[in-house]
């Protein structure tokens, strides 16, 4: 759809009409032919002007009909037309540009754009205007009625490029593979600049074609458009008694209390802070409170600084005291991960909030609901698992306990999404979703350790597949010592666990105690110098393998009479992807999660699944779920002592089914008990 209006006598204003970004949909497309062979033909129109209804000129093509049969007229001949008309055409560009859209505004002869200095710079827009980009425009080409077109067309301009243009390439191209992560469309991009630079303008232009051709058939492209609204749907969250994102109200947070100024602490009143919202910080001891305060100011500082604003600390009040708290909207306790001290900080609270404050927990796995028991307000209790460091990554579970409000958790959800944060609300059960899921996954890579693999070889096969770190490396980084905690706590380890033997089979079913083992030694990851892999001294960060570990493992196989084995990148990909995916069916079930796609937006957010591969769920679908169960099926009869290698109920049923596609997983869960 565009919209076709005469202006100023002499102008063709052709206003692109799909909200809310104004893809080009075919409709659009159509739209757009048929304006500008309209403005051609009209004697009276001199110019043309394209512009985006609602001040967005256009969000590229529409996502949407990747997964159909494409129709309408093609993008690129469209835009050829443009550039080769014998009409001035303008682009009067506000809001957004992106991949069709900048294609578009660059097949106009002249662009503007608005707060786009580094757009100006670059030499992509000609002028940047204050107020209406299509006024602005309109004046432009009246001004430049008459000059010469084939000046202005960009098809027509030799690139300017450095000497050694191919050397230039060459090195982008290596640092492009390497951070890409067996990505496709980066290294591709790099391509088709070469192509440009090198080849003339048409011969570019069908480099590109195939090398769009070769993406746009690809898993990869399914896998990132299946994100991309994996990641809006998130946001519109519902829960089982019909209470959902556009029928619940969420309370105006102003005013927040953060419990802890601990690493989470920190980052979530930064967070808070940075989004305008005013925080009393508290903590027990002065001199954790003086840390904390030191921390979180500079931290503010230095983000202050870097956007070129004054830091926000106005905002901010640090203290012992929780009466401070008296007048807050909100709280956040980010204490310890420990369910009495949590307990204790939940019935003080609820002695100097007002009666309807909202208590919102950042546990990472303990029960939502026990904490809330022992409030005087279960119905305004939630979580909000803020992950590390809360400043910088993008994930929010925010966690429905059985008794929470829809207007707790609305606001839950909607602060989440002003602190710029992804925001997916879950059910209440133990890990939630992402860490429940990560257990089996962490289970699998250290069992593969005792059966022959070191850890190097576990860590190249999942960044090989795409993860950032290898699960080995996240353990350094996040410390072996916080799952030693919650381990013993829940008495998986205790004084009748023979340190020097320990025991591989703990509350019937396998169990490995190299993390433990690992513990013992004082080795906590990055933070001692030494855990999985070695660091030059504490607190570093390169990652060096350590032969004092490949010793050690030797030792503990001999110990327990486990004969090494080789095992496959393969292996290691089936074991940890199907064990994440086959609890992800189990979460599913329990209906902890509202779909696949929530599972997924938490990996892809959360836990550095990469992007290319969708998220485990999806992952699952597209590796074709009757080979994921054949291969559950083969792990478990080789691991019968690993229950969760079983292949999960709601995995069988839909493999029965014909493996239906992934968005009709859902309907196949129906009557299933929810926790949501
Ligand atoms: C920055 C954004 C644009 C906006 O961000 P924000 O304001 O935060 O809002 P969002 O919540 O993200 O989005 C709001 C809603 O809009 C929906 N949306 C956004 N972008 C698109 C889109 N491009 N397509 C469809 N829908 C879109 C989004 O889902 C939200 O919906 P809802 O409210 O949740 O319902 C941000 O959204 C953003 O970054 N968007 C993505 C921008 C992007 O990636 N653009 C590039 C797309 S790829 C491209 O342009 C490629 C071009 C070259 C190939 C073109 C091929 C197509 C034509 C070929 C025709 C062939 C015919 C062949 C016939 C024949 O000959 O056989």
């Amino acid at each position: 759809m565009a919209r076709y209006a005469r202006v100023k006598g002499s102008i063709a204003l052709i206003t692109l009409t799909n909200p809310p970004v104004n893809a080009l949909s075919a409709a659009v497309r159509r739209g757009i032919v048929e304006s500008v062979s309209r403005a051609l033909k009209d004697e009276q129109v001199k110019a043309v002007v394209f512009c985006g209804e609602n001040e967005k000129f256009c969000g590229g093509a529409d996502i949407k009909e990747f997964s159909g049969s494409m129709s309408g007229p093609p993008l690129v001949p469209m835009i050829h037309s443009i550039e080769a008309g014998e009409k001035l055409m303008v682009a009067a560009i506000e809001g957004v540009a992106l991949g069709g859209g900048l294609e578009l505004a660059l097949g106009c002869h002249y662009r503007r754009h608005v707060s786009a200095q580094e757009a100006l710079q670059l030499g992509i827009v000609d002028q940047v205007a204050e107020g209406s980009a299509v006024q602005a425009a309109m004046e432009l080409a009246l001004s430049v009625i008459g000059q010469p077109l084939n000046p202005r067309r960009l098809s027509l301009r030799a690139p300017v490029w450095a000497p050694d243009v191919d050397g230039v390439c060459d090195t982008a191209l290596a640092q492009v593979k390497q951070r890409s992560r067996g990505a496709m469309a980066p290294v591709a991009c790099v391509q088709a600049v070469r192509a440009a630079a090198m080849l003339p303008y048409s011969k570019g232009m069908e480099r590109e074609r195939q090398l769009m051709d070769t993406l746009f058939r690809s898993g990869q492209a399914r896998a990132m458009q299946y994100a991309f609204f994996a990641q809006r749907n998130a946001g519109k969250w519902s829960l089982p008694n019909g209470a959902q994102w556009n029928n619940t109200r969420a309370r105006d947070v102003q005013r927040a209390g953060v419990i802890g100024l601990g690493t989470m602490g920190r980052g979530i009143t930064v967070c808070l802070v940075k989004a305008g919202i005013s925080v009393v910080a508290i903590e027990t001891d002065a001199k954790q409170l003086e840390s904390g305060k030191k921390a979180v100011t500079a931290m503010l500082q230095r983000d202050a600084k870097r956007r070129g604003v004054s830091p926000p600390l106005h905002l901010l009040t640090f203290t012992l005291s929780f009466h401070q708290l008296r007048d807050v909207d909100l709280v956040i306790e980010a204490v310890f991960e420990d369910m009495n001290l949590k307990k204790r900080v939940f019935s003080d609270l609820c002695k100097v909030l007002r009666a309807n404050t909202l208590i919102c927990t950042n546990t990472s796995g303990l029960s939502v609901d026990e904490l809330a028991a022992v409030t005087d307000r279960q119905p305004l209790v939630v979580g909000m698992h803020f992950f590390a460091p809360a400043h910088v990554m993008k994930l929010l579970e925010v966690v429905s306990g059985s008794r929470s409000s829809p207007e707790a958790v609305a606001t839950a959800m909607a602060l989440g999404k002003r602190i710029e944060k992804v925001c997916v609300a879950v059910g209440n059960c133990s890990g939630f979703v992402g860490n429940r899921m990560l257990k089996l996954y962490l289970d699998q890579s250290v069992y593969m350790l005792e059966e022959g693999a070191t850890p190097e070889q576990v860590d190249q096969a999942l960044e090989e597949f795409g993860f950032a770190m290898g699960i080995f490396k996240v353990s350094d980084l996040s410390g072996l010592d916080v799952g030693w905690r919650v381990r013993k706590a829940s008495g998986l380890i205790g004084p009748d666990v023979d340190p020097v033997k320990p025991s591989r089979w703990r509350l019937g079913r396998r169990y490995c105690p190299l993390p433990d083992m690992l513990c013992q030694q004082g080795r906590f990851g990055q933070k001692t110098g030494r855990g999985w892999y070695l660091y030059d001294s504490p607190g570093s960060k390169e990652a060096k393998s350590d032969p004092e570990i490949q010793t050690f493992l030797k030792d503990y196989r001999h110990k327990y009479g486990i004969i090494p084995r080789r095992i496959t990148s393969q292996e290691v990909i089936e074991r940890c992807a199907f064990s994440l995916a086959n609890e992800g069916f189990r979460i599913l079930e329990d209906r902890i999660a509202a779909s696949p796609e929530d599972i997924d937006v938490i990996y892809l957010f959360g836990y550095g699944w990469p992007r290319h591969r969708g998220g485990p769920m999806f992952y699952a679908a597209q590796v074709g779920l009757s080979v994921v169960l054949e291969k559950l099926e083969h792990y478990h009869r080789v691991h019968p002592d690993v229950p969760s290698l079983e292949p999960s109920r709601l995995l069988r049923r839909l493999v029965a089914e014909g493996s239906p596609p992934i968005q009709q997983w859902k309907s196949h869960i129906k009557n299933l008990r929810s926790h949501l």
